[in-house]
């Protein structure tokens, strides 16, 4: 075989791997897939299997991962440390206030303008659903500002179902369009692989409002009786954010009150509350878990929004920080978001200083800069465990996986919502992590760790896969980190930000 052949099946088929392995796939699963044997999908893994293009498109559609688009395949990361950091950034917007807005936005008939959004995966994915359904979005400017202008009527029958199937919002979209039509079909939602995401507590929270969801082959299918408004107090059966997003959606567009018990009042649902009160409905108890909504039977006005700073990118860039032992300053930290995880670091030995407190372009949150301080971390007493706000943010823990690892002693993590996050964090091991998996919920780490470079494909989670990356940044030689399109799904040019700060990473793809 030409040497040229082999170095070109070499990296397909180091592709394909990825590709298997980001969706969780054993060799044999894949193979009964395409209707062959293991040792050949191990072959066609090593390079040295001939491909046909009809084999190679098999592949990429069992995987469900284009292997063939020349130029747009994954893209890995190569990282050279230890690196030490040093400077400032800014925290951008949040991932879960963009994703309920751009939702949202189809309640306004019409024109949205939300300012400053993050321009991540996860919003891209939204926005070719919505061109799809016939709304006019256009990206205004270097600042990311975002107009959304919804048509008179929506083409749900030419909705983009590969952008749909790969982000779990779809789901908030059931809120809004049960008020534009009375029968329709939505793709079933996808994302991250946590384990199982139930859907139930939407569909219980709705059904006062007149919706009733079959699910179908692949899709919700939804039926929505005319002129039902709650009688009762809804009362969520979990305290979720996108089912109290989906419920504020629902009762926007009613004229009556809805009340809203168990409500989650974390940073999107503000977020979107906040919005919502500028297309005009009244809503008391934000912040609080009662919320009292006075919708209106019509929203058609021209608003401006902008949405507040992520907490999670700031845990983010905390942690960066802490496991470098960097001294940085990290601006337009949501500080009110991050209380618990602050007291909690503390605790470990985190020295920190604050600047006065400013309030966000929302005119609501508060924000305040935050320097890191070299600091000698232990392991705190009890376990950490995340709550819904306001206690410790779920998507937060994963950080603290990182950082107890950095930590003196034994720190033991108990992830009791998604059962399968913490399983990821033992990646951290092939990095020279100590982290045990206690159950499918606990994992104990035990530090500090002489980390030392190496080669990793992220875990199908975005906040796991950028834990590996921190992770990377104080380890010693080179590591690759491969298929990072999760990252992108939640953080924006987290490596060019990175390497502003004095990070050594490079963006590469095999093509
Ligand atoms: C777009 C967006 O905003 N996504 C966030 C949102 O997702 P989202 O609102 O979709 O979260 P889910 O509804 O999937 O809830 C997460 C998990 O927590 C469980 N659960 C939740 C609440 C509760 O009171 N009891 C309970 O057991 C659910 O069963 C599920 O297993 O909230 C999650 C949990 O904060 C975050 O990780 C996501 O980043
Ligand atoms: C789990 C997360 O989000 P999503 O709901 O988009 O999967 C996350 O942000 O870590």
């Amino acid at each position: 075989m030409p040497v040229v052949t082999e170095d070109y099946l070499g990296r397909i088929g180091t592709l394909i791997r990825d590709a298997r392995k980001h969706r969780g796939w054993t060799q044999q699963q894949l193979a009964a897939e395409l209707g062959t044997s293991q040792s050949a999908v191990n072959r066609i893994e090593r390079g040295h299997q001939n491909l046909t293009l009809d084999m190679l498109a098999r592949i990429g559609e069992a995987l469900d991962q284009p292997l063939m688009s020349l130029g747009q395949g994954p893209t890995h990361l190569r990282v050279q440390g230890p690196t030490t950091l040093s400077g400032s950034i800014e925290v951008k917007t949040s991932k879960n206030a963009g994703v309920a807005l751009l939702c949202a936005s189809l309640l306004n008939r019409g024109r949205t303008t939300l300012r400053r959004v993050a321009r991540i995966e996860e919003v891209n994915r939204l926005l070719e659903v919505l061109d799809s359904l016939g709304v006019k979005t256009r990206w205004l400017n270097e600042d990311n500002d975002l107009e959304i202008v919804p048509p008179a009527t929506l083409s749900l029958e030419s909705i983009d179902e590969v952008a749909a199937r790969r982000t779990r919002s779809i789901i908030m979209f059931l809120g809004p369009l049960m008020h534009r039509m009375s029968d329709f079909e939505l793709p079933y939602a996808g994302g991250c692989s946590l384990g199982t995401r139930t859907v139930e507590p939407h569909m219980t929270a709705l059904r006062p409002f007149g919706l009733q969801v079959k699910a179908t082959e692949g899709s919700y299918h939804a039926n929505v009786s005319p002129g039902i408004t709650p009688r009762r107090p809804i009362v969520l059966t979990e305290r979720g954010d996108t089912v109290t997003e989906n419920a504020l959606m629902a009762a926007a567009l009613c004229d009556s009150t809805t009340i809203i018990r168990n409500a989650s009042s974390n940073y999107m649902v503000q977020d979107l509350c906040f919005y919502l009160q500028k297309l005009g409905v009244r809503i008391e108890g934000i912040g609080t878990t009662t919320l009292s909504v006075t919708g209106c039977t019509e929203i058609d006005v021209d608003v401006d929004y902008s949405p507040s700073e992520d907490p999670i990118e700031a845990m983010s860039l905390l942690a960066a920080a802490i496991v470098t032992d960097s001294e940085i300053t990290v601006k337009r930290v949501p500080i009110e978001f991050l209380e618990i995880e602050l007291s909690v670091l503390e605790e470990m030995g985190f020295r920190y200083s604050l600047s006065e407190e400013y309030v966000a372009a929302n005119g609501r949150t508060r924000l305040a800069d935050l320097t890191t301080l070299h600091s000698v971390l232990h392991a705190p007493l009890d376990k950490i465990h995340p709550m819904p706000f306001p206690g410790l943010n779920i998507d937060n823990l994963p950080f603290f996986a990182v950082i107890a690892a950095v930590a003196q002693g034994q720190t033991m993590l108990h992830d009791w919502v998604y059962e399968n996050r913490a399983i990821y964090l033992t990646e951290l091991n092939k990095l020279g992590g100590k982290v045990t998996l206690m159950d499918p919920h606990r994992v104990m780490i035990e530090g500090p760790t002489r980390w030392s470079g190496t080669e990793v494909v992220c875990p199908p989670a975005l906040r796991p896969a950028v834990v590996i990356l921190l992770a990377m940044l104080a380890s010693k030689g080179t590591s690759v980190l491969r298929s990072t399109y999760v990252i992108h799904r939640g953080y924006e040019g987290l490596a060019e930000r990175l390497n502003e700060l004095g990070a050594s990473i490079e963006v590469f793809s095999d093509f």
